[in-house]
């Protein structure tokens, strides 16, 4: 699906809280330079235009969300990561444009790029949640509170690191454990405090030992690591070229591919699949989307257990209602969920924000709990 051509933006950005972007979960607090990194401390000044909506991206509702643990929140509506070796932060403007302000790169156009195709530029998320609404009156309704969550097209490698990282794990240890592998890279700068480095290469994460990511806290999750770096490595055409092939192939290929390699099961293939390799059909299921699914989707499996088979039943009922972009139905019906989102809704989903307090306790592990520390389903 192609985006419109976006009109041309207003002057220079402002950090103004004006717009009626929700509001953003706690920043992280900056790690504080080393001796070692304090001379490149970058005061960012020129801001150019991404051409992008807030109705086409909401940066609060698409980085600190689950999708990514790279980016950091370097401002009020500012979000900073490196994209190969480029260093750029994001902003939204008071009227919700979003502009981009590049830090460090060795080539400003290269920079600008990686950016774009990063962000999925060339999909109109309006234009696509326009059918998914069409289809789907509780979506429609949904849409009106988070609008502009994108789906973002990840470096493969580091995505498929991050995700292994997400097994059974809450959003503040994920983000601990990705900021290890990414100290592990070449130092890019700082951004208002926080250091940023290139990711590791896979030949300097074949470096790493199981027992270093086990003294790094990383637990059972050490082996797989080390297991899936020694697997990508074996891979005759190196194991980069070959995650990058798998962006020609039919989903289920890709999933069953990913699934060959240490501690990759179903619904992490599935992440990586749809936030790296262009699946967008890629569904993730855990025990949260399939409570989301048995209570619109396929209530006839209501009272089912969760077993791969099931799993295939739920994806292909969201490809059935949404199509062919439905992963990124998913994600926002996986934001949504958020106890941090639900908290904005207003009352016309209240009974929906009833039943899910009554479902108690549980309902703080949900994919919300990502952002509260509770433990994210595999
Ligand atoms: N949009 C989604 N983000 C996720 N993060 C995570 O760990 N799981 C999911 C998901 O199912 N959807």
């Amino acid at each position: 699906m192609k985006r419109a051509r976006p009109t041309p933006p207003p002057a220079t950005p402002t950090t103004s809280r004006s717009s009626p972007i929700p509001p953003l979960p706690t920043p992280p607090q900056p790690r504080h330079s080393s001796k070692k990194h304090q001379k490149i401390i970058f005061k960012p000044t020129n801001w150019a235009p991404v051409n992008l909506t807030q109705s086409e991206l909401s940066l609060p509702l698409t980085f600190p969300t689950g999708q990514t643990f790279r980016w950091k929140q370097t401002g009020p509506l500012q979000y900073t990561g490196s994209l190969g070796r480029h260093l750029i932060s994001l902003k939204h403007h008071q009227n919700g444009d979003v502009y981009y302000q590049i830090h460090h790169s060795p080539s400003q156009s290269a920079a600008k790029s990686a950016l774009l195709s990063f962000l999925n530029t060339n999909i109109s998320l309006t234009e696509m949640w326009h059918g998914f609404a069409a289809a789907d009156s509780r979506f429609a309704e949904l849409a009106q509170h988070f609008k502009g969550a994108r789906v973002l097209r990840q470096d493969p490698l580091e995505c498929l690191i991050q995700f292994l990282c997400s097994s059974n794990n809450n959003i503040s240890r994920i983000t601990k454990m990705v900021d290890f592998v990414s100290s592990l890279g070449d130092h890019l700068g700082n951004v208002e405090g926080f250091e940023f480095h290139a990711f590791p290469s896979l030949e300097r994460l074949a470096l790493v030992t199981e027992q270093q990511l086990r003294e790094a806290g990383f637990g059972y999750r050490a082996k797989y690591v080390t297991g899936t770096v020694n697997a990508l490595q074996s891979k005759p055409e190196g194991g980069v070229k070959w995650l990058e092939s798998l962006r020609k192939l039919q989903l289920q290929m890709v999933i069953d591919s990913l699934c060959t390699l240490p501690g990759i099961g179903l619904k992490v293939a599935s992440c990586i699949a749809l936030f790296s390799l262009d699946q967008h059909h890629a569904i993730p299921v855990d025990t949260h989307v399939w409570r989301i699914a048995t209570t619109h989707l396929v209530p006839e499996l209501a009272g089912a257990s969760l077993t791969p088979k099931l799993c295939g039943r739920v994806a292909d009922a969201f490809v059935t209602k949404y199509g062919k972009y439905a992963g990124w139905a998913q994600t926002l019906l996986f934001i949504a969920e958020l106890p941090s989102q639900k908290a904005l809704l207003p009352s016309v989903t209240v009974n929906e924000k009833k039943s899910s307090k009554k479902r108690g306790s549980k309902a703080q592990r949900g994919p919300s709990s990502t952002e509260e520390g509770g433990q994210q389903a595999d």
